[in-house]
C-alpha cells in the first residue's frame, strides 16, 4: 500500500507538475488481477482499485501498514463498479453488481472477496475510519438519490447520482455518488466550491482514451491543472477546490469523507474568484 502524506496548502506552489502528481493523481489504481491500495492521510482516507480476471477472485487482505487482523476491523468500505459489473461477497453473502452500483461494507466484516463475472470487472474502492457498525448494503444505481443540475448553455448539464448521504444507508464518514455529464457538456463541479469539513477524492471514468479531463486543484486564487485519463483519480484536500474540464463528457466517482456528512454545506465560489 503506497503512503501519502497530508499536504499544506502552502507547500502547494513549490511542486512541479511531476511533485503534484504524486502527492494528488491516484494514477495506477486498476492493474488487471491485482488489488491497489493508497493510504491518504487526509482524512485518512483508502483509496484503491481491484480488477478481478475470471476465475480469479482477489481477496481484501489488510496491509501490515493498518496493524490489523483484517481490513475493515476499524473501517467501514465502499466499493464502486466501474467497469462492467460483478460479485462481491461479504463473509458469505454474495452481491452482484452492476455498472455504476455501489456496495458499502460496514466496519467488523472479515472477509471480502471480489469477483469476475465476465470481462471488465473493476471496482473502485474508498474506504475511512469507522467507529461503529452499518450493516453492509447494495446501493444499485437506480436506488441512487438522483438530481439533474447545470445547464447546456454553459456546458455543465449532469446528472448527479447520490448512493451514500445522509438521508440513505447509514455510513461513519463516507458520502459517495457518481456524476454523469451529458454528451455537449465538459465542465464538472461548475459553479465551483469548497469544504473545509471533507476531504474528497474524484476518479474519472466513461472518458475514452484518446480524451483527457483537465482537473483543477488548489486555493481558489491559485489553481493547478492536473490532467486525467480514465480511471485516474484525484485527491482534493479540505482546502482545495475540486472542478475540471473535459475534451469530451464523463463520468466520475467523488467521495468524501471527515467532519460531517451534509452534501450542501459547501462553501460556493464564484467563477470570478478562481485564478
Ligand atoms: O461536494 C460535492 C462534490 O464535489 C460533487 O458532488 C460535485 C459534483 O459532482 C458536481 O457538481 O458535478
Ligand atoms: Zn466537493
Amino acid at each position: 500500500m503506497q503512503i501519502r502524506h497530508a499536504t499544506h496548502p502552502d507547500d502547494l506552489a513549490l511542486l512541479d507538475s511531476a511533485e503534484l502528481k504524486d502527492r494528488f493523481l491516484l494514477g495506477d489504481l486498476f492493474v488487471p488481477g491485482e488489488a491497489s491500495l493508497v493510504y491518504s492521510h487526509h482524512d485518512r482516507m483508502i483509496l484503491g482499485g481491484a480488477v478481478p480476471l475470471e476465475g480469479a477472485p482477489i481477496t481484501l487482505e489488510a496491509p501490515d501498514d493498518l496493524r490489523a487482523e483484517y481490513f475493515l476491523e476499524r473501517r467501514e468500505l465502499a466499493a464502486v463498479a466501474v467497469g462492467a459489473g460483478g460479485a462481491i461477497t461479504v463473509d458469505g453473502t454474495r452481491f452482484e453488481l452492476a455498472n455504476k452500483d455501489v456496495l458499502y461494507v460496514g466496519r467488523g466484516a472479515r472477509e471480502v472477496v471480489f469477483e469476475a463475472t465476465g470481462p471488465d470487472s473493476a471496482f473502485f474502492l474508498a474506504s475511512a475510519t469507522s467507529h461503529t457498525s452499518f450493516p453492509t448494503t447494495l446501493v444499485p444505481l437506480a436506488e441512487a438519490l438522483t438530481s439533474e443540475t447545470g445547464d447546456k448553455a454553459t456546458a455543465n448539464e449532469r446528472t448527479v447520482y447520490k448512493h451514500l448521504h445522509d438521508e440513505g444507508v447509514r455510513t461513519s464518514q463516507l458520502v459517495l455518488g457518481i456524476t454523469a455529464l451529458k454528451p455537449g457538456s465538459v465542465w464538472n463541479s461548475m459553479p465551483p466550491h469548497t469544504h473545509d469539513r471533507r476531504t474528497e477524492v474524484y476518479l474519472y471514468m466513461d472518458l475514452p482514451e484518446e480524451h483527457r479531463v483537465q482537473h483543477f486543484m488548489g486555493e481558489p486564487s491559485d489553481l493547478r491543472p492536473l490532467a486525467m485519463k480514465n480511471r485516474d483519480g484525484v485527491i482534493s484536500p479540505s482546502w482545495s477546490v475540486h472542478f475540471g474540464a473535459g475534451s469530451t463528457n464523463y463520468s466520475f466517482v467523488w467521495v468524501m469523507a471527515g467532519e460531517n456528512q451534509s452534501f450542501a454545506d459547501m462553501d460556493q465560489l464564484a467563477v470570478t474568484q478562481l485564478g
